[in-house]
């Protein structure tokens, strides 16, 4: 096997190393895919159209996305310095303040889908 697919077949295994590691052990990764999985099932309940599975799908993927990447900066910054610093804290602001947006377009998509259910 050339070494180009090797290198492809052990990103994605690594790759799939940290998707386990967040489900398994990140309190704030699982708290959103209970989340997911409750919206998954209002999606079913109410028998949302495609456009709107493929939104709600769209809008779980990023906040559980930004949430990663926002749990690998806490990660470098507990890494590189453990001890109280403000300019930690403000790093780790900043990339809350990340998922802060996504879970914002995600609100907004979830009232965009079900309001019209729910009220009309
Ligand atoms: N080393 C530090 N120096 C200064 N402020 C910090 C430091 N660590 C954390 N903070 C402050 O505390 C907040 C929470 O940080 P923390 O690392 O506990 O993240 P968290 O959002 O509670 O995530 P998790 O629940 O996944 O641990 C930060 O946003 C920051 O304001």
């Amino acid at each position: 096997m050339s070494s180009f697919i090797l290198g492809r077949i052990k990103s994605i295994v690594y790759a799939l190393k940290g998707f386990f590691w967040l489900i398994r052990n990140e309190n704030s990764i699982i708290t959103q895919v209970i989340f997911a999985f409750g919206f998954t099932i209002l999606g079913f309940y109410f028998q949302i159209d495609r456009f709107e599975w493929a939104l709600q799908v769209l809008a779980i993927g990023l906040v559980l996305a930004i949430e990663s990447l926002n749990t690998a900066v806490e990660k470098v910054c507990d890494f590189i310095h453990p001890d109280f610093h403000s300019k930690i804290g403000l790093i780790k602001d900043i990339a809350s303040g990340a998922v802060t947006f996504a879970v914002f377009t995600a609100f907004i998509i979830a009232c965009l889908i079900y309001i019209p259910y729910i009220f009309i």
